[in-house]
């Protein structure tokens, strides 16, 4: 950078009379007293380069061509310096100073001054396309700031060469935005018109026009950088936009306005906060360094409510300050396709993975396969591992439906949980709650199916509210009162006896019709024993891989105890069986040995259809409920349940039952 120190400007005042010590280095190689150290050491220098100081063909000049070449290299240094040497030259006019601008060779490029003076300065060479170094001109202002990497200031006889020994010259370096030297402004003129204020004038000068490159600079690498990211910020698929440390909408990008059908006119300028509501607000952002990530953010554009995913982080510079923000907006299902490739929400099976010839079993892949080609909610009944997830799993996958495959088990869901886990919830809805509200099931299910297992166990007030998204094709969430629109395929599946289940009042009548569109029976394996060579001829391999084993097949006679047995647990319990088997069998061939003992004897006992126990209170909540369900109004309840029409209300209140009487 440019100064000047004081080794530089020391005693230069002298300097043009003290020819003595010149002539005692040139003549005599001595080291003169009195000389400034870095002179002496430019004369060394020069003594050293050979540079003859009697000579009068100083400052080589280079060839017209060339100068072009290094001029047009330093085009923005010349036209940044231009304006500066003019006002440099209108302050010395007339007092017989010329000022050139070198290159960070000492190649003159532009030279301005007084007309005469400038003839006057050609005698030595001071003209563009000299090379002002110390190499071809000896010690001058010029060729040791190149060395020196600093202004200075050199006096009549310090200049190494006789032929300036009259002048005084001024010189400072110009560096660019990374410390290069890319310059030397200098001011010459006779040593007698000598003063340091002429050096301080240079460096003002020289600093100015550093500042002015660095800024032209800095502001070019703006412009690029805002060039760059205005491409990056289009060519994202994501939504991107910024804001500023006030939470002004700096950009959007096209996706964006896109998403929220919006112009990029008409929310730029505005407060975040005003434009999209979420929890916490976008302006958190900034105001606390908030990071958000997967935060639901919901934009009412007049007709409709529009709900996306965001992701936020605050900008910071370098010294810790909070610029601005960038909110990253991702499409709902892009989200839940995210969750669900991650989750596995994908149906793996297909109609030929459901394996057995039976009747009954070709009957009902031949109802599930014309079934899948419809958007009919289907119903799934049969006992436990028959396979009932393997066909909702063929159906969706038969259906062509592109969305996700998402498994519900109703039974398996905690009672408090289970509204929110199918629906949703909106943000801080309820204790325990994520903050920042949650898409249900159904939601994430959109474009898919949703496969809601053991749907008999589901809890009647729940019923009612899958009743309605049923009817309605919309979600509202826990917590919310805007309806989200759904393309879902709904798959019931049950062991239970639902009809059983609405006549005992702890099925709702209206649901199990809304269900029961398409009805699946799966048979039972006992029921299709003709099946269970195919079954084990299928998954004798499998679980032979599976558990790195080489069993390759099966005795006839022990086929024939496990087609005598009657499969309480059906397809699953055979599989376990064959699994056990394959574990422990020594040979490639499973035998009666490797077979249970409890199902080579065939022992099994039918379960007795089990009679719910329950207390008084719950069967009186049940009664009531089944009635209410079944009768058009509470007088007709009360007459039923024989009860007056008072105390009904008051146990509808206590029960703390769903009613609403129309
Ligand atoms: N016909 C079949 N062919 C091949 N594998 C089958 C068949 N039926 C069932 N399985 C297998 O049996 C196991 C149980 O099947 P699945 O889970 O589909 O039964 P489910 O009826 O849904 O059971 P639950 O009612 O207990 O949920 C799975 O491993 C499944 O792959």
């Amino acid at each position: 950078m440019t100064s000047i120190t004081s080794a530089n400007t020391e005693s230069s005042l002298l300097g043009f009379k003290n020819k003595e010590a010149w002539e005692k280095f040139v003549y005599h190689g001595e080291i003169p007293q009195g000389v400034r150290k870095l002179i002496l050491e430019s004369w060394q220098r020069c003594a050293q380069m050979k540079v003859d100081p009697f000579s009068r063909e100083i400052a080589r000049i280079i060839p017209p061509k060339e100068l072009i070449v290094r001029k047009k290299r330093r085009q923005d240094l010349l036209q940044t310096a231009k304006p500066y040497i003019k006002t440099l030259y209108k302050a010395v006019e007339g007092s017989g100073f010329i000022i050139f601008l070198a290159d960070e060779e000492g190649v003159v490029l532009l030279l301005d001054g007084d007309p005469l003076e400038i003839e006057r300065f050609k005698r030595i060479n001071l003209v563009e396309g000299a090379v002002w170094s110390e190499k071809e001109a000896g010690t001058n202002a010029v060729g040791t700031a190149i060395i020196i990497g600093q202004p200075v200031q050199i006096v009549g006889c310090e200049h190494y060469c006789a032929t300036q020994h009259s002048i005084t010259c001024s010189a400072a370096p110009i560096f660019d935005g990374e410390h290069k030297m890319i310059g030397i402004l200098n001011m010459s003129a006779d040593s007698e018109k000598v003063h340091p204020h002429t050096l301080g004038m240079v460096i003002a000068a020289a600093k100015a026009i550093e500042n002015e490159i660095q800024i032209k600079k800095a502001l070019e690498d703006i412009i690029k950088a805002n060039a760059i990211m205005k491409t990056t910020l289009v060519s994202v698929p994501e939504g991107v936009m910024t804001i500023d440390e006030k939470s002004f909408i700096r950009q959007l990008n096209p996706k964006v306005a896109g998403m929220f059908g919006l112009k990029e006119e008409d929310v730029i300028g505005k407060f975040v906060d005003d434009v999209f509501k979420c929890s916490p607000p976008l302006s958190s952002v900034v105001e606390k360094a908030a990071v958000m990530d997967n935060v639901e953010v919901i934009f009412e554009n007049g007709k409709n409510t529009l709900r996306y995913t965001i992701k936020a982080r605050p900008i910071i510079n370098e010294e810790g300050k909070i610029m601005g923000a960038v909110i990253v907006v991702h499409g709902r299902e892009t989200i839940h396709r995210l969750v669900n490739e991650i989750t596995g929400a994908q149906a793996q099976f297909t109609f030929h993975a459901i394996i057995g010839r039976s009747k009954k079993l070709e009957r009902a892949k031949e109802i599930a396969r014309t079934a899948a080609l419809t958007n009919s909610t289907i119903l799934l009944l049969g006992e436990s591992g028959t396979g009932k997830e393997l066909f909702a799993q063929s159906i969706h996958n038969a259906s062509r439906r592109k969305g996700p495959f998402i498994a519900v088990n109703c039974s398996a869901i905690p009672r408090t949980l289970i509204e929110s886990e199918l629906f949703g919830y909106e943000a801080g809805s309820f204790t325990g709650a994520n903050r920042n509200g949650r898409p249900g099931k159904f939601e994430r299910a959109n474009g898919g199916t949703i496969f809601l297992d053991e749907i008999g166990d589901m809890p009647l007030d729940l019923q009612a509210v899958l009743l309605r998204v049923l009817q309605e094709r919309q979600v509202v969430r826990v917590g919310g009162f805007k309806p989200i629109p759904i393309d879902v395929r709904v798959i019931a599946a049950t062991n239970k006896n639902l009809a059983a289940k609405v006549a005992e009042g702890t099925f709702r009548e209206d649901l199990y019709f809304r269900l029961n569109v398409v009805t699946i029976n799966i048979p039972p394996l006992r029921e299709r024993k003709e099946d269970i060579p195919l079954l084990v001829e299928y998954m004798l391999p499998q679980i032979s891989k599976r558990l790195g084993k080489k069993v390759i097949g099966i005795t006839p006679r022990a086929l024939k105890c496990l087609q005598d047995y009657d499969w309480p647990g059906n397809v699953r319990e055979l599989e376990n069986v064959l699994e056990r088997g394959v574990v422990v069998a020594q040979g490639e061939i499973l035998d009666c040995g490797d077979i249970p003992e409890s199902v080579l004897a065939g022992q099994y006992t039918t379960p007795v259809q089990q009679v719910e126990l329950l207390p008084l209170a719950e069967i009186e909540r049940r009664a009531i409920i089944n009635t209410l369900n079944r009768v058009p109004s509470i007088v007709e309840a009360a007459k039923v349940l024989g009860i007056s029409r008072s105390t009904l209300y008051r146990k509808i209140d206590q029960y703390n039952i769903p009613y609403k009487e129309d």
